[in-house]
C-alpha cells in the first residue's frame, strides 16, 4: 500500500533523478537534488547597483527601474523532477539547508515551500516540485545535477471546526488558485 513518498515525474524518466532520502537515522528532512545543471545569478547585476545608487544619490527613480529591480529579485525556479505523494490530511514543507545561507548565500525567499498532497499529478504539471531560490551572494552560483539543494519535512496539517474549502481540486500551483484576482 502506498501512504507517502517520492517519484520521478515523466518528464524526468532515464534521466538519472535520484529519489531523496534522509542523511541520518533522525534527520527529519528528505534531501531534494537539482535536476539539471542552473546558474542562478547574484542579484547584485550592475543593474541593481545602479537602482541603488540613483536612490542614495537623490535620482528620480522610472518606472523603468521598478521593473527591472523586481525582475531581477525574482526567484529562479530550480526543476528537481520529483513529485510526491501524501496522505490528504499531510503536507511537505520545504525548507532551506542551513549551509545554503552559511556557506553560499542561497535563500528559499518564499521562506518555506508548501507543498500540498492535492498538487501530485495535478493536469497542468503532473505535480513536479521546484524549489524557489535567491542568490543574495555577490558571484552567481552554479548548481549541478544531483546537487542537493533543499530538504522536505512531511507533517500533519490541522483544519478549523467550520473548514469549507473553495473547490474541489487543485490544478496547478505558484499562484494557480488566484488566476481570476490576478486578472
Ligand atoms: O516552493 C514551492 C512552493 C510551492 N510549490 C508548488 C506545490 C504547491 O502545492 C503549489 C502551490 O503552492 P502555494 O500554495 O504555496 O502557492 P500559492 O501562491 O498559494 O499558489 P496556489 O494558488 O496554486 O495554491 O506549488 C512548489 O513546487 N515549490
Ligand atoms: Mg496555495
Amino acid at each position: 500500500m502506498k501512504t507517502r513518498g517520492f517519484e520521478v515525474v515523466k518528464k524526468y524518466q532515464d534521466k538519472g533523478i535520484n529519489l531523496p532520502r534522509r542523511q541520518t537515522i533522525a534527520s527529519a528532512g528528505y534531501d531534494i537534488e537539482a535536476a539539471e545543471d542552473i546558474t542562478i545569478p547574484s542579484i547584485w547585476r550592475l543593474d541593481f547597483v545602479r537602482i541603488f545608487r540613483l536612490i542614495r544619490n537623490g535620482h528620480q527613480l522610472y518606472q523603468r527601474d521598478f521593473e527591472m529591480a523586481d525582475k531581477i529579485l525574482k526567484p529562479i525556479l530550480v526543476p528537481t523532477g520529483l513529485k510526491v505523494y501524501m496522505p490528504e490530511d499531510e503536507v511537505l514543507i520545504l525548507a532551506n539547508r542551513s549551509s545554503n545561507t552559511f556557506k553560499r548565500h542561497l535563500s528559499l525567499p518564499n521562506g518555506i515551500g508548501v507543498i500540498d498532497a492535492d498538487y501530485y499529478n495535478n493536469p497542468n504539471n503532473e505535480g513536479e516540485l521546484f524549489v524557489q531560490m535567491l542568490n543574495y551572494g555577490v558571484c552567481p552560483l552554479h548548481i549541478h545535477k544531483g546537487e542537493r539543494i533543499a530538504q522536505g519535512i512531511f507533517m500533519k496539517y490541522l483544519k478549523t471546526d467550520d473548514d469549507n474549502p473553495i473547490s474541489r481540486e487543485r490544478l496547478s500551483g505558484f499562484g494557480s488558485t488566484n488566476e481570476k484576482e490576478d486578472d
